[in-house]
């Protein structure tokens, strides 16, 4: 007879195995202990601040979230800091069996450093372009975000800098998103910009009902479902369990336009927007046939590897290895490049996952 802890850890080897897409990670929030050595050793500064606390074990909820994500960002403030961060955080999907990347990020302007939106990005593509050159298994996009808290001027620039950038890289800069503490702003102010950055050949994520801020929510559904290619970070308050409140209108929307949600269940518990595991809206459209895709939204604040997102959901609901291998499958999908690169991508992934037991 085994014991239980040795059929977790076949299964948890398993979805280290298994080929994976990571639709929603954002750079800052996607460092290891080892990258973040590495940031000191460049002469970022952690203030006051030990390399433990920067973990969100020491800061629940979304407030503690946001606090955590600006010390973080005070430790890449260089170009140096933003390639050596990006280079490895590829390098750590690829080593986590992602074959498919779309990472993001807020490109920053620190006149200390010299440092510009536009050199931000141009960075993140010199360490992506190396990373290829390298020869390492696994593609990588990139998505430029915008921060609601920087208001809509610096969002319309954000749009420009990605279309000139995603036409000079050949596509490697593919989208845009917007992210940023929910509870500042208003995401519907953005929807012009979502509107017109998707008229320029830009893809859209876009951070929507993290929290239950139904208004906003609706608003940008009701502009952009149907007319953009979009999917939805988070997506926690879309559904109806608020029924009878008015709100099935977002559940609709989104089923009728088969709009996608990135899942990231460890980062919506430990903000504690999702009360536990076993009722994390993921197996609420997992059930539904809906798109929906784990991501882990931060493998360093949040402590958790692709891998162990899909460990966790695996284990939560019952999803064995026959599930597992056609989940998988179906992420491509919901990836912003082409069909020609998910044709590719599934060839990979099918011919992988016929060898895992
Ligand atoms: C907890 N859920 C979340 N909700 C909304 N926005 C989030 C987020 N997690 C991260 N970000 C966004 O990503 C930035 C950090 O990465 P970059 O510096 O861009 O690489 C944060 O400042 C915030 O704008
Ligand atoms: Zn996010």
């Amino acid at each position: 007879m085994m014991d239980e802890s040795e059929v977790s850890l076949s299964l948890l080897e398993f979805c280290h195995q298994l080929p994976k897409v990571e639709l929603h990670a954002h750079l800052n929030t996607s460092y290891s202990v080892d990258s973040l050595h590495e940031l000191i050793a460049l002469g970022g500064q952690t203030g006051d601040h030990s390399i433990e606390e920067l973990h969100i074990s020491s800061h629940k909820e979304i407030d503690g979230s946001f606090l955590l994500f600006s010390k973080i960002q005070q430790l890449v403030r260089t170009e140096e800091a933003v390639y050596t961060l990006t280079h490895r955080v590829i390098t750590e999907f690829a080593q986590d069996n992602v074959k498919y990347l779309e990472l993001r990020s807020t490109p920053k302007e620190i006149p200390e450093t010299g440092m510009t939106r536009e050199l931000y990005i141009r960075t993140m593509l010199r360490a992506v372009k190396d990373c290829e050159r390298e020869g390492l298994d696994i593609v990588v996009r990139l998505l430029v975000s915008i921060d609601r808290r920087h208001g809509v001027k610096v969002g319309e620039l954000t749009v420009d800098l990605a279309e000139k950038l995603m036409k000079e890289s050949g596509g490697l800069v593919i989208g845009l998103d917007l992210s940023g503490d929910p509870r500042v702003g208003n995401a519907a102010d953005f929807i012009p910009i979502l509107l017109d950055a998707h008229s320029r050949g830009l893809k859209l994520a876009v951070h929507l009902a993290e929290l239950p801020l139904y208004e906003e929510t609706k608003k940008v559904l009701r502009s952009c479902a149907a007319k953009c290619d979009l999917r939805v970070g988070h997506g926690t308050y879309l559904h109806r369990y608020d029924q009878g409140m008015g709100h099935d209108e977002m559940e609709d929307l989104v089923i009728k336009e088969k709009v996608p949600i990135e899942a990231c269940i460890t980062s919506n518990l430990l903000t504690m927007t999702v009360d536990n595991l076993e009722q994390h809206h993921f197996k609420y459209w997992l059930d539904k046939s809906h798109p929906v895709v784990l991501c882990t939204d931060g493998k360093g604040v949040y402590g958790s590897k692709l891998t162990e997102e899909y460990f966790k959901a695996a284990e939560a609901f019952a999803l064995g290895k026959d599930r597992l291998k056609q989940y998988v499958v179906s992420t491509i999908d919901y990836i912003f490049d082409n069909e020609q690169m998910k044709e590719q991508l599934r060839t990979q992934f099918r011919a992988a996952v016929n060898t895992l037991q």
